[in-house]
């Protein structure tokens, strides 16, 4: 993060000590979207105490607004303020394993992030299950469960977006970092599929719930942990690795064949859209919410040539394609995923679950909640298969001169077998072949390569390449009827 000349420092701010330590710390988290972005200031928006008095650590919640000073140039949309949760952990000494998570001193205290100390996630499940309040946190058992006391919680090390603690492979509690007025759809939507009896998703726990600008807001959310699990892109990586090493098998012949999880991946997701709109209705998608629809792809496409480009050079052909939403026919919208991939699937020793129901990070929560058409999902799935598949490519390509084509060859081929399988799965379990819709599939699955070129710019600049193939295929009448 660029540092400023002169951060916003407001008299009588309780985190005022800490402003410059913070400034260092966020772009080093990697839930912290904003990186490279030019920050103006920062300011505490809300400060609590929620330990009592004379425990130890102290523990702190906090709000932290991050003021930006390119909010009109940021390619992303950011806003000009943005906020974040922090639990922080206060104590003289705290023990060496939390050293890493040190944030900076105020007076002899070190304060760091409280969810690297196991006895502060302990108490925040043993809160939880006491349906207990702690200033403004309000601690909530989901009814009818109960959640298992195992002690401290461990910090997942991993790519999030939150940050989470697992609970000796029992339970997974997760602080949502964005902090933002109203119900988080991951929350909300875990909450709805599992009063449906939903076996696609991991039983719910509990929830803790806090307040900003006088509003509810979720602070975390906790559920069973699903152990002995595996996420489908590690599994994706590895058939691709072994399809890679035999050139000269196709992806059918390998041993690491995916596709049949691919077509049981596809079953899972539309038994989660039946569920889905079971529990929250379904609505025909009128002209209007469709021009809606295509207004918000138009504007973030916008946004990504304005950035990018090799998004610029083909912005009226990708715009073309977009309007597909609006002239595609008729279509029905509901609550969906709104940002699925492979990474957000969990192969269980006896099936699939899909996690993570947040929706896409950059968007606001009510764009987040707005019904949708399921083949939003399916679409980002089938760019799931796509990034599989030329991941490793285009980590070689980075190194190399020439891309093997014989090896570009097997990737597609692993890309249309698995992107085929997960359709054949999805039109097995719904009665509707999502291929039957090619125009509003290849907007939808367009739109998603415009927000990945976007997000790979911001977050893995070696990546966007990816996304921009993925792109350039879509856009032409070969590569649009490859599936
Ligand atoms: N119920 C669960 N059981 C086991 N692991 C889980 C569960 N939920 C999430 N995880 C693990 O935690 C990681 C992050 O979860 P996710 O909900 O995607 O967080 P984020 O919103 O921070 O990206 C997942 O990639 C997965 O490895
Ligand atoms: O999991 P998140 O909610 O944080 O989602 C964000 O990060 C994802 C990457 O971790 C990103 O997904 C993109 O990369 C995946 C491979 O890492 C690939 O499977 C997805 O198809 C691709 O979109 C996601 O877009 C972003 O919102």
């Amino acid at each position: 993060m660029p540092a400023t000349s002169s951060p916003d420092r407001t008299p009588g701010d309780p985190l005022a000590d800490l402003h410059d330590a913070l400034l260092a710390w966020l772009p080093q988290q990697r839930w912290f979207p904003a990186k490279g972005r030019q920050v103006a200031g920062l300011r505490t928006v809300s400060h609590a105490v929620v330990s009592t008095p004379g425990e130890t650590p102290t523990v702190e919640h906090a709000v932290i607004g991050v003021s930006f000073a390119d909010a009109a140039q940021d390619p992303v949309g950011g806003s000009a303020e943005e906020r974040y949760q922090l639990v922080l952990g206060v104590q003289a000494s705290p023990p060496a394993d939390v050293e890493y998570a040190v944030i900076g001193r105020r007076g002899e205290d070190v304060v760091y992030d409280g969810l690297a100390d196991g006895r502060i996630s302990r108490q925040f499940l043993a809160l939880i299950t006491e349906n207990a309040v702690r200033g403004p946190l309000r601690f909530v058992a989901e009814p009818d469960t109960e959640a298992p006391i195992v002690g401290p919680g461990r910090p997942l090390i991993g790519e999030q977006s939150n940050s989470s603690v697992i609970y000796g492979e029992r339970a997974i509690m997760k602080l949502f970092r964005r902090a933002t007025a109203g119900l988080n759809p991951d929350l909300e939507l875990h909450r709805a599929l599992g009063r449906q009896g939903s076996g696609e998703v991991a039983p719910l726990l509990g929830a803790i719930e806090g307040e900003i600008d006088g509003e509810p807001m979720t602070v975390a959310m906790l559920q069973t942990y699903a152990s002995n699990s595996a996420d489908g892109w590690s599994m994706a990586q590895a058939s691709v690795r072994d399809l890679l090493a035999e050139a000269d098998l196709r992806p059918d012949e390998v041993g690491g064949d995916f596709a049949g999880e691919a077509h049981r991946i596809g079953k899972t997701v539309a038994a989660v859209h039946l569920e889905l709109a079971a529990a929250l209705g379904t609505h025909p998608l009128d002209a209007r919410g469709a021009e809606e629809i295509e207004a918000w792809m138009l504007e973030r496409l916008e946004r990504a040539a304005a950035a990018v480009p090799g998004v610029a050079e083909q912005r009226d052909a990708i715009a073309d394609v977009l309007r597909g939403v609006t002239t595609a026919g008729p279509s029905t919208v509901q609550r969906i995923h709104g940002d699925l991939h492979l990474g957000q699937e969990l192969r269980t020793p006896t099936g699939w679950l899909v996690i993570d129901f947040e929706g896409e990070p950059s968007k606001s929560l009510a764009d987040r909640v707005r019904p949708d058409s399921p083949m939003r999902d399916v679409a980002a799935m089938l760019r799931s298969f796509d990034y599989a598949a030329f991941h490793q490519l285009s980590e070689w390509e980075q190194s190399a001169d020439d891309p093997d084509p014989q090896l570009e060859r097997r990737a597609q081929e692993w890309a249309d077998r698995n992107r085929s399988a997960f359709c054949d799965g999805y039109a097995e379990a719904t009665g509707t072949d999502p291929r039957e819709s090619p125009e509003l599939l290849r907007a939808y699955e367009l739109d998603k390569a415009v927000y990945e070129v976007l997000y790979e710019t911001r977050n893995r600049p070696g990546w966007v390449s990816i996304p921009l193939r993925s792109m350039r295929r879509l856009l032409t009448p070969a590569g649009r009827g490859e599936r």
